[in-house]
C-alpha cells in the first residue's frame, strides 16, 4: 500500500498503529495534521485485527453520514438494540416550562454558589482551576435538574476557617452585584458578540471532539471514498474546527467576528460545518439551553470579576472522548472595581 506524503507509515503486519501510538498523547492535534491528505484519510490496522477506519472532518461527508444517509451510519452494530431515550426526551426539551427550569436553575446557581465561590477566591487572592469550577457547577446544574437536589459542589471548596472575610460584607456586595448582571440575563438573546465569542470556543474547541459511526452497508461518501460494508468512521469535529478548506486562512485565530454578519447578526453556519452539536436527527437536544446556561455563566463572571490565566500554566487537551483539559486551568480572579 502506498502512503501518501505526511501519513503515517503503514508497516507490514502492523499497518499504521505504530504512528497512532506514537501520537497517543497528541491525538486532537494528529487528526488536524493528517490534513495534509485532504479531509479524509483511511488509516490500516494491523493485519487481521479489524481495526481499519476513515477519518474524515470533511463537511459534505458529515452531512451524508449525520444526515442524508443516517440510516445506513449507526453507532455501532448493537446500537438499534438499545433503549433510544431521545424520543422520551424529545417532548421533554420542547417544553417552554421544562427550559424555564433549567434557565432559572442555572441563573440560582451561578448567584448562589459560584458569583460567592469566586469571591471568596478573590478575597484570599487564590489559584482556582475554573474547569474544575465549572464542571462542579455543570454537575450542580444537572443533579437539580435531573433529581431536584442541589449537591452543592461548589461550596465544597470552601474551607471553613479560611473564611477570614466579613459574611456580611460579602452579602451586601452580593445584593450590589446580583441585579446587575442579573438584568442582564433578561437580554442573553441579544448578547451578539458573547454568542458569537461561544460559538468561535466550540468551533475550536468541541467538548465531543469526535463521533463514531459504523456502515451497516456500503456506501460512497461525497469525497469519492468507498465505504464498505462494516466500516468504522471518526469524524472529527476538532479537526474540522481547524480545517482552511472549511474556515479559511485565519482558521486557527480565534475570531468571534467571523461569526457576525455586517447587519450584527449572528451568522448561520450549516450544522455539519459547525458540528459540536452534532447535525441530523441526533442534534444536541440541549442546544438552546446549553447557550443559555453558558452565558448565564460568562455574564456573572465578566460582569463580577477579572480573570487572569497564572503566568506559565499550560492548558492542553487531555486524551478523553469529553474535551478535557490535561492540567486544567488555573486561574487568579480579582472583583471588578465599582461593583
Ligand atoms: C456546550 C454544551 C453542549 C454540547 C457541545 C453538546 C453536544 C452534543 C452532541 C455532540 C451530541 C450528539 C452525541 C452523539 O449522538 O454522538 C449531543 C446530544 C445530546 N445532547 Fe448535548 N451538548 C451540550 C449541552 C447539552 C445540554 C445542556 C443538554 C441538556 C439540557 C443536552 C442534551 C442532549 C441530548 C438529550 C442529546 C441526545 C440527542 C440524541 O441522541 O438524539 N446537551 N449533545
Amino acid at each position: 500500500l502506498n502512503t501518501p506524503r505526511g501519513s503515517p507509515i503503514n508497516w507490514p503486519l502492523l499497518g499504521m498503529l505504530p504512528g497512532l501510538v506514537g501520537n497517543f498523547h497528541r491525538l486532537l492535534d494528529w487528526t488536524v495534521d493528517l490534513r495534509l491528505q485532504g479531509l479524509t484519510f483511511f488509516f490500516k490496522g494491523p493485519i487481521l485485527s479489524k481495526h481499519d477506519f476513515i477519518v474524515t472532518c470533511d463537511p459534505a461527508n458529515a452531512n451524508h453520514i449525520l444526515k442524508s444517509a443516517f440510516a445506513n451510519y449507526q453507532k455501532g452494530p448493537d446500537f438499534p438494540k438499545i433503549f433510544d431515550p431521545r424520543k422520551a426526551a424529545h417532548g421533554l426539551f420542547a417544553e417552554a416550562k421544562f427550559r424555564g427550569f433549567v434557565a432559572e436553575t442555572s441563573k440560582g446557581n451561578a448567584e448562589r454558589a459560584l458569583v460567592p465561590m469566586l469571591t471568596r477566591a478573590a478575597e484570599l487572592g487564590e489559584v482556582v482551576d475554573l474547569e474544575d469550577v465549572l464542571l462542579r457547577f455543570t454537575f450542580n446544574a444537572s443533579c437539580k435538574i435531573v433529581t431536584g437536589v442541589d449537591p452543592n459542589c461548589l461550596s465544597e471548596q470552601e474551607v471553613p476557617f479560611a473564611r477570614v472575610f466579613d459574611e456580611a460584607e460579602e452579602v451586601l456586595a452580593l445584593r450590589r452585584v446580583t441585579p446587575m448582571w442579573c438584568w442582564k440575563l433578561m437580554s442573553l438573546r441579544g448578547l451578539v458578540y458573547l454568542h458569537a465569542a461561544l460559538c468561535e470556543t466550540l468551533r475550536l474547541y468541541p467538548p465531543v471532539p469526535f463521533n463514531h459511526k459504523w456502515a451497516a452497508k456500503a456506501d460512497v461518501l461525497p469525497s469519492g471514498v468507498s465505504v464498505e460494508a462494516g466500516t468504522r468512521i471518526l469524524i472529527s469535529m476538532y479537526a474540522m474546527g481547524r480545517m482552511e478548506r472549511v474556515w479559511g486562512k485565519d482558521c486557527e485565530e480565534f475570531r468571534p467576528e467571523r461569526w457576525i454578519t455586517e447587519r450584527g447578526r449572528i451568522k448561520y453556519e450549516p450544522s455539519h460545518k459547525f458540528l459540536a452539536f452534532n447535525a441530523g436527527p441526533r442534534t444536541c437536544l440541549g442546544k438552546d439551553m446549553a447557550f443559555t446556561q453558558m452565558k448565564i455563566v460568562a455574564a456573572a463572571m465578566i460582569y463580577n470579576f477579572e480573570v487572569e490565566a497564572v503566568e506559565g500554566h499550560v492548558v492542553e487537551p487531555k486524551l478523553s472522548i469529553i474535551l478535557h483539559m490535561k492540567n486544567g486551568f488555573l486561574a487568579k480572579v480579582r472583583k471588578r472595581r465599582g461593583y
